[in-house]
C-alpha cells in the first residue's frame, strides 16, 4: 500500500452507476480499481458454499479474515475474481448473492476484517474506490468523494436490463423490492452504513447516462486534485 497515493470514493446504493463509473474514470486516469463490493459478494459466496449462516458473526469473521480470493486483471482490463481456485466473476452478480453480501456486510468484525485487503488496492499512480464506505471508513482522506444515487425505480429498470443482458431471467418488480430491502439493510446498520461523507459530492444519475456522469465526475476530480 502507499499511504500517500491519491483516492477517489465513490459510493451509493445498488444500481446507481458507481462500478460503471469507477471502471470509467479509473481507466480514463489510468489508476488502480477497487470494487469493494465483489469483496463482499464473494464472502457471501463463499459462506453459501459452506453452509455458513450469513448473520452468524463468530463463523463469518474467520471466513472473511482467511478469504482465499484473488482479483486477476488481463491487458484488456478485465478483471476476473477467482474464489478458492474458481473463476466466480458472474455467479457472485446474482441479487441472490448481493443480498447474501449485505447479510454479510452488516457485521461489524466481519468488515473490520476487510479493511486491510481493501487498503491494499491504495497504490500509485492512485485508486478509485467503490463501494459504501469507500469514503467515511476505508479511505476517509480521499481528496475526491462521490455519493452517487438515482431513484430506485430507475435502479431496478438498469438492473433488469443488465441481468437480462448477461442471461438471467429476471422479474423487474422482485429486483426492485430487492434493491429496497438492501438498501434498508445498508442503510440502517450500526457499522459503517450508507451514507454520504460530508465533504461528498452528491450526484443524482436518474436522468443523466454514463457518459454525462463520467464526464462531471471527471472536471470535478480535475479541479479537486
Ligand atoms: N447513468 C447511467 N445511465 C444509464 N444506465 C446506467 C448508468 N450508470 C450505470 N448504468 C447501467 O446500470 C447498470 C448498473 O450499474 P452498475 O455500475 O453496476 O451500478 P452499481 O455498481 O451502483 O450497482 C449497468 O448495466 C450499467 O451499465
Ligand atoms: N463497501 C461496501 C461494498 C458493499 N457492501 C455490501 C452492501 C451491498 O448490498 C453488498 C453488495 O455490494 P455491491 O456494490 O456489489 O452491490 P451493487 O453492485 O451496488 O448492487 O455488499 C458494503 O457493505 N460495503
Amino acid at each position: 500500500m502507499q499511504q500517500d497515493a491519491a483516492v477517489i470514493t465513490i459510493d451509493g446504493p445498488s444500481g446507481s452507476g458507481k462500478g460503471t463509473l469507477s471502471r470509467l474514470l479509473a481507466q480514463k486516469l489510468g489508476w488502480h480499481f477497487l470494487d469493494s463490493g465483489a469483496i463482499y459478494r464473494v464472502l457471501a459466496l463463499a459462506a453459501i458454499h459452506h453452509q455458513i449462516d450469513p448473520e452468524d458473526e463468530d463463523a463469518v469473521q474467520p471466513l472473511a479474515a482467511h478469504l482465499d480470493v484473488q482479483f486477476d486483471t488481463d491487458e484488456d482490463g478485465d478483471v476476473k475474481i477467482i474464489l478458492e481456485g474458481e473463476n466466480v466473476s458472474s455467479t457472485i452478480r446474482t441479487e441472490e448473492v448481493g443480498a447474501v453480501a449485505s447479510k454479510v456486510a452488516a457485521l461489524p468484525r466481519v468488515r473490520e476484517a476487510l479493511l486491510r485487503r481493501q487498503r491494499a488496492f491504495r497504490e500509485a499512480p492512485g485508486l478509485v474506490a467503490d463501494g459504501r464506505d469507500m469514503g467515511t471508513v476505508v479511505f476517509p482522506q480521499a481528496k475526491v468523494k462521490i455519493f452517487l444515487t438515482a431513484s430506485a425505480e430507475v435502479r431496478a429498470e438498469r438492473r433488469f436490463l443488465q441481468l437480462k443482458n448477461k442471461g438471467f431471467d429476471v422479474k423487474i418488480g422482485d429486483l426492485l423490492h430487492d434493491i429496497q430491502a438492501r438498501d434498508e439493510r445498508d442503510t440502517n446498520r450500526a457499522t459503517a452504513p450508507l451514507v454520504a461523507a460530508e465533504d461528498a459530492l452528491m450526484l443524482d444519475s436518474s436522468d443523466k447516462d454514463i457518459t454525462q456522469v463520467l464526464d462531471e465526475v471527471y472536471q470535478y476530480a480535475k479541479s479537486k486534485l
